[in-house]
């Protein structure tokens, strides 16, 4: 395949593009603490057997931390989110991002270092809130980690873009409370086409792949080019 998209040395930096960019170490430490708590907090509400009484316990406690935690966002919608990956290798996300987010309570979290074997690599283990048919991952979120996956490949190789197209392939059912392997990696480029390949494994066998084309977006400068 063509190789003539152009891989730049360093990561576009969002603030040239007009967006807040926030270092994943300036996040205080509350804050992350919280989000860990309220996973958990989704996670004991899907699956408690707490009677009518603690029910309604538990629901005012939550009204009240929710009324809390209310007021102005402390980072508007859109800001990045920095993260200094093994290797000092450099990765921009939006801070709430679903899969990935720090912020999101509703993301696995997923984090993806840099594979030996060259590309990204990533295990996460989703619990039953993630579930689609019974005991099993849902399909959906099977797309959005390995969307997720496939899109950081491309940063990670200095082409940051927008999923243009995606290809999901459900080779075997994606057990939920058991480790996941994610892998991701450039298979090619084309002018501003980044093709990208990844897969989910649970127990050394492929249960979900995936394939994308990446529209690497214009540095600043370079729209047309
Ligand atoms: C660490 C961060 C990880 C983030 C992971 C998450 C990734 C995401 O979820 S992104 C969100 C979902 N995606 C989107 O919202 C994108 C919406 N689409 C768009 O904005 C536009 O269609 C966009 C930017 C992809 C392409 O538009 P534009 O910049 O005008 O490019 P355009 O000139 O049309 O096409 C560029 C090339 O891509 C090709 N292309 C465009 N669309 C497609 C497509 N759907 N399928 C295949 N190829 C396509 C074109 O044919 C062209 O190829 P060539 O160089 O051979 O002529």
């Amino acid at each position: 395949m063509t190789v003539d998209a152009k891989p730049v040395a360093e990561l576009p930096d969002p603030r040239d593009y007009g967006l807040a960019v926030v270092g994943e170490e300036e996040l205080p430490a509350e804050l992350t603490s919280l989000v860990a708590e309220v996973r958990s907090l989704v996670d004991a509400v899907a699956h408690t057997r707490a009677g009518d009484e603690e029910l309604s316990a538990a629901r005012a406690s939550v009204a009240e931390a929710a009324a809390r935690l209310r007021g102005g966002p402390r980072h508007e919608i859109g800001t990045m989110v920095r993260h200094i990956r093994d290797g000092g290798r450099v990765e921009y996300g939006t801070l709430t991002n679903l899969v990935a987010g720090p912020t999101n309570a509703a993301a696995p979290p997923l984090r993806l270092d840099t594979a030996p074997e060259g590309g990204l690599r990533a295990q996460v283990r989703l619990n039953g809130t993630y579930q689609g048919p019974p005991g099993l991952v849902h399909g959906g979120w099977l797309a959005a980690l390995l969307d997720q996956a496939l899109g950081a490949a491309a940063g990670a190789e200095g082409m940051p873009g927008l999923t243009a197209h995606l290809d999901v392939d459900y080779r075997r059912p994606t057990p939920l409370n058991t480790p996941l392997e994610i892998t991701s990696r450039v298979t090619g480029t084309e002018r501003r086409k980044v093709f990208v390949a990844a897969e989910i494994r649970h127990g050394g066998e492929v249960t979900a792949e995936g394939t994308a084309v990446m529209v690497r977006i214009d540095l600043p400068g370079e729209e047309g080019a």
